[in-house]
């Protein structure tokens, strides 16, 4: 039982694509400063569960709650002023701009009230905090991609936001990257933030995660400490196949 007051409720959430279902009468809760893993088989439905909370996507039915304001029904930037910042799966930034400008466009769009030498001052912590303080003045087109991950992590915390969702952002990190990566959003949770994961990595599922729900096919299959949902057997039979079970 988690005392911790909720901060997000996904209530009976549907998405459809013409005849596809990707999210089925979803429901779960996050609650303040938890770590909350989403996951499961690809193409279960997780990316799009995180476009219904940032609002890239709008529901087909089923509404979403963050503390008192219904934001299924807002636009993302309504939704970036009520606190919640995303990065995405494939890195999204503007390639002619520099890291620090696309930190300062990210503080521009969120709750934080921000300009000129403060903004980019805050724009530069952002980037020292995720490691890429010299890169400030390069374009992030001339980044690798593990540092524009980065970049766009700095660009989402400079909206100072209190539900962050991060999807795949320890994908293709090699050992010690992974290793940092984790460390670096403990102390994002350590500072009082609320994060939603969808990751496939299972040791940083184990290391990070207070609780997880499992995707397949749309549906809900499993909830609970990734210890229990990882040796359930319906969660193992949706990863690998009746074979494993
Ligand atoms: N914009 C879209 N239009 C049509 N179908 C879509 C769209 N976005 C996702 N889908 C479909 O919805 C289903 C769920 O996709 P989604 O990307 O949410 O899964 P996922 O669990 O995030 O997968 P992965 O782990 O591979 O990223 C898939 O069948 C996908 O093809």
């Amino acid at each position: 039982m988690d005392n911790r007051p909720v901060v997000l409720e996904v209530r009976h959430v549907t998405k459809r694509f013409g005849g596809l279902i990707a999210v089925n009468d979803l429901s779960f809760d996050v609650h303040h400063n938890e770590v909350l893993g989403l996951i499961g088989p690809n193409g279960s439905g997780k990316t799009t569960m995180m476009n219904l909370i940032s609002g890239a996507l709008s529901v087909s039915g089923g509404d979403i709650m963050m503390n008192d304001l219904l934001i299924s029904d807002l636009p993302p930037r309504k939704r970036a002023r009520a606190g919640v910042a995303r990065t995405f799966q494939l890195v999204r930034m503007l390639p002619s701009m520099t890291a620090l400008e696309n930190v300062m466009a990210g503080a521009v769009f969120g709750h934080k009230k921000l300009w000129g030498r403060g903004l980019q001052v805050h724009a530069q912590r952002q980037l020292e905090r995720v490691g890429m303080g010299d890169v400030a003045q390069r374009p992030t087109s001339a980044l690798t991609y593990i540092d524009q991950k980065r970049v766009e992590l700095a660009r989402a915390l400079a909206s100072d936001p209190s539900i962050l969702l991060l999807d795949e952002w320890l994908a293709g990190l090699n050992p010690t990257e992974l290793q940092v990566g984790i460390e670096l959003i403990t102390s994002l949770r350590d500072e009082g933030r609320t994060i939603i994961l969808v990751e496939h990595v299972m040791d940083a599922i184990r290391s990070l995660c207070d609780r997880c729900v499992v995707m397949s096919s749309g549906v809900k299959i499993a909830e609970g400490t990734p210890t229990e949902v990882l040796s359930d057997k319906g969660v193992i039979q949706a990863y690998l196949g009746d074979d494993h079970v």
